[in-house]
């Protein structure tokens, strides 16, 4: 089967495919290596040129009424159901997740965010605030000109994630997709145009941290919404900063789970499981960190163990395989340099090791202490460290001993110590009994380096708009002289 991915051409402006004028790009099917698609950057003038078209297009598209700016996104929602099966197939060729994923949690996740932003719409309002005899009242405006710039491990539902309640709110958007994975974005562009999006709302360029740069700092933009390192945020929001533009910043993470003694077992384990090797452990959220009271400690490193030797690795296109390869070699070298690191620091290895070639399976370290790398870093790959506590008080210390703070999760069967634990964890989405389960009605985002505004839900229209307030005279102007 040929796995072809040649795009129309790499960039996408002001309504048609444009062919970038910069470097290639050659992208690479994370299974077999081989070349499936080669694009090329844009140029720094294209950057520009497609700032520019957004600013051109996003008076129009701001003046339409909500409900018909609504009915774009809900179109588009729909086709992507449609084409699930081919779009998905896409997405695994991109990224090399397996097609039982891409199937159910990636563009999926992207027409849910566009449908939920397209039935938002025609609700979104000011606030009247009565004075006496005058009055106020607020108007929520868009920013203008939004840029998005992407991860590689999700994406197709981060351009859906950012553009929907960008555009629900009358913004255009310019989206730079990671230079891993550029396909997704492409696809969502001629989408959007077929649903009905005025030409220019909705364009992407191509390109590595340079064109990220400049899109950052163009003098057309009004807002920066980055998925990606903490490295990479620091570096976006100073630059963002300098034009006092606004800014969502979707870090990186070492999150807790925390399992207590009392917590139903073969729950926790398939929640560690969802919260360390799905995606190949490519997940910002990823509950890495996985805190074992001492009395469950045994029995769940046990049948995590059994469990985990079950899995299915192989080729991401047959939808047998759960466990698909690393994106690239570079990743898989630097997943592998931090489980030597945890192995020479004297944790043990349960299961799983360095792998082979594009594969790392999924590996889990016991007896870890929070000072080791293995305990502290981001891995963005499937390692997790078990790590022994004794008390609450202990726990909470420990899991908030960490300059991130996206995600933890907590698993008992005693509510009240529940909701009390989570209360005092410093990350900004968490989980009971569940974990890594994002839906759309609500909100996603981390504390701490971990980022700043949030995406999903009604909260992310604030992240994407401004409050005008107006006040209203409706008597004499009275003045001193
Ligand atoms: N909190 C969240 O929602 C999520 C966070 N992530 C985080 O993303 C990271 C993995 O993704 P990567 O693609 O390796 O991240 P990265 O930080 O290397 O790159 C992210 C994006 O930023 C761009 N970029 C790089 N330098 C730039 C600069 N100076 N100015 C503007 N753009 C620049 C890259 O080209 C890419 O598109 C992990 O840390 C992970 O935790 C990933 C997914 C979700
Ligand atoms: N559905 C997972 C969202 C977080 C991430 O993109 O890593």
């Amino acid at each position: 089967m040929s796995l072809n991915a040649q795009p129309a051409a790499s960039l996408f402006i002001n309504g048609r495919p444009v062919e970038g004028e910069g470097d290639a790009l050659s992208v690479r099917y994370p299974y077999t290596g081989e070349e499936i698609a080669l694009l090329h950057e844009a140029s720094l003038d294209q950057v520009a040129q497609a700032c520019q078209a957004a600013a051109d297009a996003q008076p129009a598209w701001a003046a339409m009424s909500p409900v018909e700016r609504g009915r774009v996104l809900t179109r588009a929602a729909a086709i992507i159901r449609e084409r699930n099966d081919e779009l998905s197939r896409l997405e695994t060729l991109d990224t090399g997740k397996p097609i039982q994923e891409t199937l159910v949690a990636d563009w999926e996740s992207g027409a849910q965010a566009l449908e939920f932003f397209g039935g938002l719409s025609a609700s979104i309002t000011g606030q009247m605030i009565p004075l006496g005899q005058d009055w106020a009242y607020t108007r929520r405006e868009p920013l203008g000109v939004c840029a998005g710039i992407g991860a590689w491990n999700y994406p197709s539902q981060i351009a859906c994630w950012k553009a929907a309640p960008a555009l629900v709110m009358g913004n255009a958007m310019v989206f730079k997709p990671s230079e891993e994975t550029p396909l997704g974005a492409l696809k969502l562009a001629e989408i959007l145009i077929e649903a009905g999006l005025p030409a220019g709302v909705f364009n992407v360029v191509q390109g590595r941290g340079q064109v990220g740069a400049a899109l950052t700092t163009d003098a057309n933009v009004d807002k920066v919404s980055l998925t990606g390192s903490v490295p990479t945020g620091r570096r976006v929001y100073a630059a963002a900063a300098e034009g006092m533009r606004h800014v969502t910043m979707e870090l990186g993470g070492k999150s807790p789970l925390i399992v207590f003694d009392d917590a139903n077992l073969e729950n926790a384990v398939s929640a560690a499981i969802l919260a360390n090797f799905y995606s190949s452990g490519q997940i910002c959220s990823n509950g890495t960190r996985v805190f074992l009271q001492e009395g469950i400690r045994e029995a769940f490193l046990n049948r995590l163990a059994e469990r985990v030797r079950n899995v299915r690795a192989g080729d991401p296109l047959d939808p047998e395989t759960q466990h698909g390869p690393i994106v690239n070699a570079a990743q898989a070298d630097k997943i592998r340099a931090a489980i030597e690191a945890g192995e020479q620091a004297g944790a043990r290895l349960v299961c799983g090791g360095p792998g082979e070639g594009a594969f790392v399976p999924p590996t889990v370290f016991a007896d870890a202490t929070d000072d080791m790398l293995i305990a502290r870093d981001e891995i963005f790959g499937p390692v997790m460290t078990t790590l022994e506590f004794y008390d609450e008080d202990e726990v909470v210390r420990r899991a908030n001993g960490t300059g991130f703070g996206l995600a933890a999760g907590v698993f008992t069967q005693d509510l009240t110590r529940a909701h009390r634990v989570i209360s005092r964890l410093e990350a900004g989405t968490c989980w009971i009994n569940a974990y890594n389960l994002t839906p759309v009605e609500m909100p996603f985002g981390g504390v701490k380096l971990s980022g700043l505004g949030r995406e999903n839900s009604a909260a992310a229209i604030e992240h994407y708009s401004q409050l005008k307030s107006v006040y209203v005279g409706m008597g004499d102007v009275e003045a001193p002289y």
